[in-house]
């Protein structure tokens, strides 16, 4: 009887929204949300058995060592999958924010040797114990904040000891942490400063050296270039991903932040799984990546952090590209392991709708790091990862924004974050004199 009973019930849950399936959404079906009204979710081994509404539950029949939570008749939806970030570093760059205000440009401080080559410097001297120290801590943030499953990106190595030291470090938080922690590979994020004067050498190194050995000790799954004005070009960001897939790492692509450089049509052309950032993604760029499915991780805390235009979202889910939101957390221009914040952003200034939000944020951004068949959803043979809001309904945690409204964060059918409930008594009694 008990080897039957569930492990974990979540009743009464106010409104269970989710979207459906294991492909990524684009067009209309960006939009297509399931809501369950008065729903519960029984879960086995970690991964969810039943989902139901109320009339059902009594079918259910836990055992003495269910795990019963009480939603509260409040809000529940997948938990959130952070698509692209930077998580390996050392050293915060709070300095650069006085730059900044001062009208420098992101470029520039890049190419005074400061911006991401100042992280390379401090992240070369860390330690693999440092680098997981700190990883460590921003996933403890992300996962308050309901990220359940992330991507994290190399590339602050940028020569072969230290980029594996990076992704190592990414393998032991992933061993470590709850949150299921998705390696990508991005030696070629910057030309390291002693290859200032010879890219085709670290070129050279990338793909004859970096690439190889990364893909034999199975270190990362995608392969990732920043193709920018001063960065890597067109031809140079095609190389990579192609010499990158030619090893087995899917490629993926910064296209199209800073200046229109036709990354987007790049990465249509190489077939990655995703385009990222995508200011300037143009028309032609657009097209090409709805017709080859490439997926849009669009990063509007970016935009929102460096003072730049927004990406054209609407544009892109009418041409019926699938729209993934992401964070791009990293010490320069996106400092924030919070997902919710990044929500917020892309309701307000790309006008996507709370349904078409939640979409980008569960099952296409975990299309997006090819994980959708076993996370994303709140769906049968899912993984149980799974958030409860403090909110009545998916419009009003786009609506009560810039705080943290999760109340519970499930991962694999476990309870992982669980914040301390006002007791409606304690309210009563609030305004009583002592
Ligand atoms: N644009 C390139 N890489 C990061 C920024 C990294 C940094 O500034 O340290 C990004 O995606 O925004
Ligand atoms: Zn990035």
């Amino acid at each position: 009887m008990t080897g039957n009973s569930p492990d974990l019930l979540i009743k009464n849950i106010g409104v269970l929204a989710t979207p459906v399936g294991n492909c990524a959404a684009g067009g209309d079906g960006q939009s297509d949300i399931q809501f369950i009204e008065n729903a519960f979710i029984t879960v086995k081994d970690g991964v969810i058995t039943v989902v139901g509404s109320a009339e059902n539950l009594a079918h259910i029949i836990p055992g003495e060592k269910t795990v019963v939570i009480d939603a509260g008749g409040k809000l529940v939806t997948p938990g959130l999958v952070d698509s692209h970030t930077h998580l390996v570093f050392s050293g915060w760059r709070q300095k650069e924010l006085s730059l900044k205000l001062k009208g420098m440009k992101y470029l520039e401080i890049l190419k005074m040797g400061g911006g991401i080559l100042n992280t390379v410097r401090n992240t070369r001297k860390a330690s693999l114990d440092e680098l997981v120290a700190n990883g460590m801590k921003s996933l403890d943030r992300m996962l308050e904040h309901g990220t359940t499953t992330c991507e994290a990106k190399s590339g602050y190595g940028l020569n072969l000891e230290d980029e594996l030291k990076s992704l190592m470090a990414i393998k032991e938080m992933d061993r470590y942490h709850p949150v299921d922690v998705v390696p990508t590979f991005m030696g070629a994020h910057a030309v390291p400063e002693e290859y200032r004067e010879n890219k085709k050498e670290y070129l050279r190194l990338v793909v004859e050296e970096m690439i190889p050995r990364v893909a034999r000790d199975k270190l990362a799954e995608f392969c990732d270039v920043f193709c920018e004005e001063g960065v890597f070009d067109i031809e140079e960001s095609r190389y990579i991903l192609e010499c990158g897939r030619a090893h087995g790492l899917v490629p993926k692509l910064h296209a199209d932040e800073i200046t229109p450089m036709g990354g987007a049509r790049l990465a249509a052309e190489v077939g990655a799984l995703s385009a990222e950032h995508l200011i300037y993604a143009t028309d032609d760029g657009i097209r090409a990546m709805a017709e080859a499915g490439t997926i849009a991780v669009l990063l509007p805390g970016t935009s929102f952090y460096l003072g730049e235009s927004f990406a054209r979202a609407r544009t892109m889910i009418e041409a019926g590209v699938p729209v993934a939101l992401a964070t791009d957390f990293n010490p320069g221009s996106s400092p924030t392991e919070s997902l919710q914040l990044v929500m917020n952003i892309a309701c307000l200034k790309y006008r996507m709708t709370p349904e078409e939000v939640l979409t980008a944020v569960t099952l296409n951004a975990a299309a997006a790091i090819n994980r959708a068949s076993i996370t994303g959803t709140i769906e049968v043979g899912k993984l149980a990862d799974i958030v409860i809001w403090d909110a009545p309904d998916l419009d009003f945690i786009f609506y009560h924004y810039g705080v943290n409204l999760v109340r519970t964060v499930i991962k694999k059918g476990r309870v992982v974050v669980q914040k301390q409930e006002r007791q409606e008594d304690q309210n009563a009694a609030f305004g009583v004199p002592h």
